[in-house]
């Protein structure tokens, strides 16, 4: 055989093997979702999210010690409101007595080294279930500024509790810039990061979430802020203005079917560093695969999120955090 044909001198061993990805998957490259409801006492397991629960303030340290043993090195908060009034400004996204920031405040406590955080929109707490606030007449339209701008109290507000990230999954204009402005205001611009959702798609992927979340739209649907699936060039452009805007994390979402816009990413904002989130329904597709017998749970689990560091990403929001604990000690 010619010599320019022979590629398998260099990966025949799995050591050999290893050396060919250009970063190796790390504990601290996961980021755990989790669910926190308004009873203290809850762990209720999600049926569209297999192993997956909602947890209440006071469980939570039954659930999240045993993580942290093992070296779960950050969290990301959803708070999942089952008992509050729900108004058409997402009211109880910050109440001092909300899931979110009682939870905040209760891990600061117990897990000084955990890094803490929050998802932050409105869809959750709104009695539309829409991400944003509507123009007042009647069109049926979102209003971006006083979106960005309610969106911005609230993410300040997780602040002040003591989160260490915010993390708008809204998609309204203007969002980044409001929540700087209002963090540097407040004298959190050096203590509070700013992850954006930059390009969030439109997906099918979320149904598991939002039935966790109890944060479907009572009307419509979220085509009209989230991107088109095939929207390349807006995906780009809303990473380019998040930047600009100020962000300190960029997001892509969902994460393998969008390879492409993390690649894309990496390029477009090579300084910064660069998250993907693995959602509910890839989490649960590998689940229902495995379950099928088409493959390997573990075996899949780690393809699917070798190829988003692969694509570039520095830090991946997955459901499967806790398995990877174990699987990366073997
Ligand atoms: N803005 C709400 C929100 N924040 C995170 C997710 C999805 C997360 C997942 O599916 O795991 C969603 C769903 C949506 O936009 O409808
Ligand atoms: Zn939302
Ligand atoms: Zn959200």
């Amino acid at each position: 055989m010619d010599i320019s044909s022979v590629l398998q001198g260099g990966y025949q061993h799995p050591v050999s093997r290893s050396w060919q990805a250009k970063r190796q998957l790390t504990k601290s490259m996961f980021m755990y979702p989790i669910f926190i409801t308004d009873d203290p006492e809850a762990s209720v397991e999600i049926t569209s999210l297999p192993g997956q629960r909602r947890w209440g303030v006071n469980k939570l340290e039954e659930f999240i010690g045993p993580l942290v043993k093992k070296g779960l090195q950050s969290v990301i908060l959803f708070g999942v409101p089952l008992t509050c009034v729900k108004d058409d400004r997402g009211t109880p996204a910050d109440d001092p007595e909300g899931p979110v920031i009682l939870t905040i405040k209760k891990l600061r406590a117990l897990y000084p080294n955990l890094y803490i955080a929050c998802d932050v929109c409105l869809c959750e707490y709104t009695s539309h279930g829409h991400c944003g606030v509507f123009h007042t007449d009647g069109s049926g339209v979102i209003n971006s500024e006083p979106s960005a701008q309610r969106i911005a109290e609230v993410a300040l507000s997780y602040a002040k509790a003591g989160a260490h990230c915010v993390a708008p999954s809204d998609m309204m204009d203007g969002r980044i810039r409001a929540i700087k402005r209002a963090l540097i205001d407040a004298g959190y611009g050096n203590r509070c990061t700013l992850m954006s959702y930059s390009a969030k798609f439109a997906s099918s992927l979320y149904g598991p979430f939002r039935d966790a979340a109890g944060s479907a739209p009572a009307f419509g649907d979220r085509k009209c802020y989230q991107l088109p699936p095939q929207a390349k060039g807006l995906a780009r452009r809303a990473i380019q203005r998040d930047v600009a805007e100020g962000a300190d994390i960029i997001m892509v979402k969902p994460a393998m079917p969008y390879l492409d816009v993390i690649q894309d990413a990496a390029q477009l904002a090579p300084d910064h560093p660069l998250a993907c989130y693995q959602v509910s329904g890839e989490y649960a597709m590998v689940v229902a695969g495995a379950r099928a017998g088409v493959y390997d749970l573990r075996t899949m689990a780690f393809e699917s999120v070798e190829s988003m560091v692969r694509a570039g990403c520095t830090l991946i929001l997955s459901y499967f955090t806790p398995q990877f604990l174990d699987w990366l000690d073997e």
